[in-house]
């Protein structure tokens, strides 16, 4: 057997997950409590790996980054997107280095239209001239902070990862150092834009078009009350059907990405998800999220235990996604 397409075989499949497909809550998203981790790890580690391989998608419960904290990060990220469109334009993103702002430019093979949103992407070492430091005095110190957050908390949830594939100590967290200028984990923020009350959204236009992610692990922060972000564990990938994820402002929704799914040699899967557009009785108000993406450094090579794929470094890995992904 030979997996040298691997990369190319993924994208094949993203573009047959476009359809409206059909929706279903028969699938429950499980909630694990991160309460007094270090006693609690092997059980804590026992759930993650059946949630991760049953559903794909968990939801963490008291993960220690606190109500406060989020609603700051939630606030400052409104703030940015309010900036007049010629500040955000400068600091615009760096394509291939996933850090700055971009508005309307990502098209996922899985739909070929443009995803209805602006985000903003911190990823440390390329921030040079990408910070709003003018408008928003502050941003910069607490959005470092807010990554430096979600990264621990990650790095938790990868150690539980790495035992249950045998791998050793620190295994993860040495992968992703933040001191390396190899460092290309991302915070990324969402703003996805209010729909005027009389449009009618065509049916292939998507807040996100279906697709898997390209990292490890992927920290989700949604907003009560903002909903539409729906799940398609591999199982149910030919059925189409699609699970509602409820958002929740407490809880962080995670999910596994291609990087570890090709690092763990298939054991934990990734999954599909998309954001859908308000249908006719929806809210239409603009929708804000925050995903934290944990992606190895670019000098890593990414070689399960077995070596059921070639190795291949975290650089081109993300590379090839970025590629596919991005309209200009
Ligand atoms: O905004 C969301 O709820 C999902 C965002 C997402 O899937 C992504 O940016 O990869
Ligand atoms: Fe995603």
């Amino acid at each position: 057997m030979t997996h040298t397409t691997h990369t190319l075989e993924e994208l094949a499949k993203e573009t047959r997950m476009g359809g409206a497909g059909t929706e279903t809550s028969a699938r429950e998203v499980r909630r694990i409590d991160l309460t007094d981790f270090d006693r609690r790890k092997e059980e804590i580690t026992g759930e993650l790996w059946a949630a991760a391989t049953d559903i794909g998608f968990f939801q963490l419960v008291n993960h220690g980054i606190g109500p406060d904290v989020v609603d700051r990060a939630f606030a400052d990220a409104e703030a940015f997107f309010a900036l007049p469109e010629h500040t955000k334009a400068r600091h615009a993103l760096k394509k291939g280095l996933n850090s700055g702002w971009e508005s309307m430019t990502q098209v996922r093979p899985s739909v070929n239209t443009p995803d209805q949103k602006e985000s903003y992407q911190v990823t440390r070492p390329h921030m040079d001239g990408l910070w709003p430091d003018d408008a928003l005095p502050g941003f910069r110190g607490r959005v470092l902070d807010f990554e430096a957050r979600c990264r621990d908390l990650a790095m938790r949830v990868l150690s539980c990862f790495a035992d249950g594939l045998g791998l050793p100590d620190g295994f993860f967290t040495r992968a992703h150092d933040p001191a390396s200028p190899n460092y290309q984990s991302t915070l990324r923020m969402l703003h996805y834009f209010a729909v005027p009350a009389d449009a009618v959204v065509p049916a292939n236009v998507w807040r996100a078009g279906a697709h898997t992610d390209f990292d490890c692990l992927t920290l989700l922060f949604q907003r009560a009350g903002q909903g539409g972000l729906q799940v398609c564990p591999g199982k149910e990938a030919e059925a189409q059907e699609w699970t509602p994820v409820e958002p929740d402002g407490s809880v962080i929704t995670c999910n596994i990405g291609d990087m570890l799914m090709r690092w763990s040699d298939d054991r934990l899967p990734s999954n599909f998800h998309r954001v859908r557009s308000p249908g006719p009785g929806d809210d239409r108000s603009a929708r804000h999220s925050i995903a934290f993406f944990a992606q190895a450094d670019r000098d890593v090579v990414i070689e399960g235990p077995e070596g059921r794929y070639p190795p291949i470094t975290a650089a081109d890995y993300i590379q090839q996604r970025i590629a596919a992904n991005f309209a200009r």
